[in-house]
């Protein structure tokens, strides 16, 4: 394969200057490094003195595995960010200027010591309005704990870049007595190991005097992700003698939480490297003109971005978009969790007759709260699937309770009976304390049909609603347990009882998690009518366990941030509606910019078919045919919207005008809402043809 162009600029460019290179999916700019690496060795300039750093492992892994097969003489010193962070921790300790602390990486260890920080900072602060025990508590605090080890700035600062509630104020405290015990127990995370290691450089001019001018040039891949204490530990460290190179696409910044930011390839840079030479790949060698324009088209709404199109290459072959929509959903119910995905299956299996492999499909959820319905659609239809990322359907307090049904219903001496039954009792939860579940099981056991007295006898002091409600779960339990088959029992226990009273939770307050139960209890029921027996049951619910670890082969199942930088034959993106993509999460602010990257990162992964899940929604189908890609004021923010991104994208429209494009073609095309953008992806492509701009 011949390099373009604008790859050869890059490669053989002068090596004395700084050099940004602004690389959109699939430019293929991790081949193009290495070249430019080669081509730099070979030119004279020491292999030693060359720094080649990458984000994670793989990335470097890979880096050094296709670079040894150019067979160059030489071979530049190739690390990730931790090793780097671990080789200068060790190298400091040796010196005695650092001190010898182990390297933890037990994430455990690290929990217990933030949820302790914070609890002794809520005490300290008088706070009363964090709830300790709400595990969203704990992550919030655990991410701002990364993100003030992204830069060296104290934790207030922090705390007001992020933007937190100020009810979360004991955070910052949390983060000053969390370093204190970290210290006290002579401990280092992998995070730990460049934050220490900056802010001593930072300090001790001794210090950084050890490792600054030491290299000729320091290359950064996914520069876009760059954060600013990786940032100070590469200008100290090229002083006055390296040259930087930052490869990346700004467009693809996805990692804020741990400190990125997008401006660091537009302003920051400039202003950095004022003198610096710049370079865009702008083509894409890993889907056709449909997708770069749907894509382009999209993106073009950011406004913290550096300008730049991204265009297929001739010889890319064309990429389908295919849109599936969710069966309509049951009463206050999200879309997504549909638990047939009858849109979805059929695509695979066209996928897969067209002579493809399972483990040629990612499916990327924004969020994992999407990802069982996935899981139970695939499994029922009988397609393999890993989860690479996320929590399997089966680690969902759900999944646990109507296993435990389905084992009291099959009985025998072997089981637990008291356990089974308080599981089934307590998820979810009817409004009483777990202790008591073992009292109910004697009331379970021994009467015929519970009573609220009965149950009132039990906790005499709790309303009197919730001893009618502990009578009818009881009540419920008990009758379907004397079913004879899964189908029966199910019945008895899902649709007679379950989904009454969910439906009776959401009408009083919408949930998430009591929506998402009842589309599970759904899904399960449908299980349990495919069961003959309890065994056939209990058989299939293990299955599904496992299914999820299924290596070889198979369709994998990962998140949006997991799949930075990966290419795949089809690329699912499911749950493409309001609040889920833009993301919003209860408390926080959603910055939009932000979660339309994430977005690209998702819609450019395929070669070959993207298929864009949505909900059934008529305004949507309307511009759809009308070419707009404008979604509709007022329908925001709400699961049944599909997602503005979508709307954005014009996908009838990057089509249509796709499917004009040809060495010769030429004239007009009739006008659409993205008129500006198509005409601009046509002229970079140095045709003839425009669509018609009537603006
Ligand atoms: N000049 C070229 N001609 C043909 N194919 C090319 C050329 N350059 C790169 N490619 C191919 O393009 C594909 C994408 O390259 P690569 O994976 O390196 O992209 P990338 O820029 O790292 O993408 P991302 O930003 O999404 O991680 C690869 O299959 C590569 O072989």
């Amino acid at each position: 394969m011949d390099f373009s162009d604008e790859q050869l600029e890059f490669i053989g460019a002068p090596f004395d200057k700084s050099t940004l290179v602004i690389a959109p999916p699939g430019s293929g700019k991790s081949m193009t490094t290495r070249a430019r690496v080669a081509y730099m060795i070979m030119s004279g300039v020491p292999a030693e003195s060359i720094l080649v750093t990458m984000f994670n492992k793989p990335a470097a892994k890979e880096f050094r595995h296709d670079y040894n097969k150019l067979n160059v003489e030489g071979t530049p010193t190739i690390r990730h960010y931790h090793s780097l962070g671990y080789k200068l921790c060790e190298g400091f300790m040796k010196k005695g200027v650092l001190p010898t602390w182990k390297l933890e990486v037990r994430e455990f260890i690290w929990q217990k010591l933030a949820v302790d920080a914070l609890r002794k900072a809520i005490a300290e602060f008088g706070s009363t309005d964090i709830d300790i025990y709400d595990s969203s508590v704990i992550d919030s605090f655990t991410s701002f704990l990364d993100y003030c080890k992204s830069d060296t700035q104290p934790s207030s600062v922090m705390f007001e870049r992020l933007g937190l509630s100020s009810h979360l104020a004991p955070f910052k405290l949390g983060f000053d007595i969390f370093e204190q015990t970290r210290a006290h127990n002579q401990m280092r995370s992998f995070n730990d190991l460049l934050y220490d290691v900056v802010r001593l450089i930072k300090q001790d001019s001794r210090c950084s005097n050890l490792i600054a001018n030491r290299l000729d040039q320091i290359i950064i891949d996914e520069y876009q992700d760059i954060n600013p204490i990786v940032q100070d530990l590469f200008t100290i460290m090229a002083g006055e003698r390296a040259k930087t190179t930052g490869i990346g696409d700004d467009d693809q910044t996805i990692f804020e939480w741990r400190g990125s930011n997008p401006l660091v390839m537009s302003e920051h840079w400039d202003h950095k490297y004022p003198d610096s030479q710049k370079f865009t790949l702008k083509t894409t060698f890993r889907y056709g003109h449909s997708l770069a324009m749907a894509a382009n088209n999209c993106i073009f709404n950011n406004s913290k971005r550096a300008m730049k199109m991204c265009l297929s290459a001739p010889s890319t072959p064309k990429t389908e978009i295919n849109i599936g929509y969710y069966a309509p959903p049951s009463f206050g119910a999200e879309p997504y969790t549909d638990t047939k995905q009858v849109a979805l299956v059929d695509s695979i299996r066209m996928f897969i007759s067209e002579g493809n492999a399972y483990s040629d499909i990612a499916i990327l959820p924004r969020l994992y709260q999407v990802s069982p319905f996935i899981e139970l659609a695939l499994f029922r239809a009988g397609i393999p699937y890993q989860l690479s990322s996320g929590k399997s359907i089966s680690t969902l307090p759900a999944f646990s309770a109507f296993e435990a049904l389905a084992n009291l219903c099959k009985g025998g001496s072997e089981i637990d009976a008291a356990g089974l039954f308080s599981k089934v009792l307590m998820t979810p939860n009817p409004g009483v304390k777990t202790n008591v579940a073992t009292a109910f099981f004697d009331l379970f056991r021994n009467v015929q049909t519970a009573t609220p007295d009965d149950v009132k006898a039990v906790i005499p002091n709790t309303k009197p609603f919730i001893h009618k409600r502990v009578a009818n779960k009881i009540n419920a339990i008990k009758e379907s347990i004397e079913k004879a088959t899964p189908s029966e029992a199910f019945h008895a226990y899902i649709n007679d009882y379950l989904i009454e009273e969910l439906e009776k939770s959401l009408s009083q307050k919408q949930s998430r998690s009591t929506s998402h139960t009842m589309a599970l209890a759904h899904g399960f029921f449908d299980l349990a009518r495919q069961a003959p027996t309890f065994d056939n049951l209990l058989t299939s619910l293990e299955s599904l366990k496992a299914e999820s670890n299924k290596s070889n082969n198979a369709v994998r199942i990962m998140s949006q941030h997991m799949a930075k930088g990966i290419t795949v034959g089809m690329a699912v993106i499911p749950a493409c509606c309001e609040t889920i993509s833009p993301a919003t999460v209860s408390g926080k602010t959603t910055d939009i910019q932000a979660e339309r990257r994430l977005f690209y990162v998702a819609i450019t992964r395929p070669t070959k078919k993207l298929l864009l899940l949505l909900p059934k929604d008529k305004a949507y189908q309307k511009a759809y045919e009308k070419e707009s890609s404008q979604p509709p004021d007022g329908s925001l923010e709400e699961s049944e919207s599909t997602s503005r991104f979508v709307y954005e994208m014009n996908i009838k429209g990057s089509l249509r005008v796709a499917k004009e494009i040809h060495p010769d073609a030429a004239g007009h095309l009739p006008t659409t809402s993205s008129a500006k953008n198509f005409n601009q992806y046509l002229s970079s492509l140095n045709l003839f043809l425009r669509v018609k701009n009537d603006a």
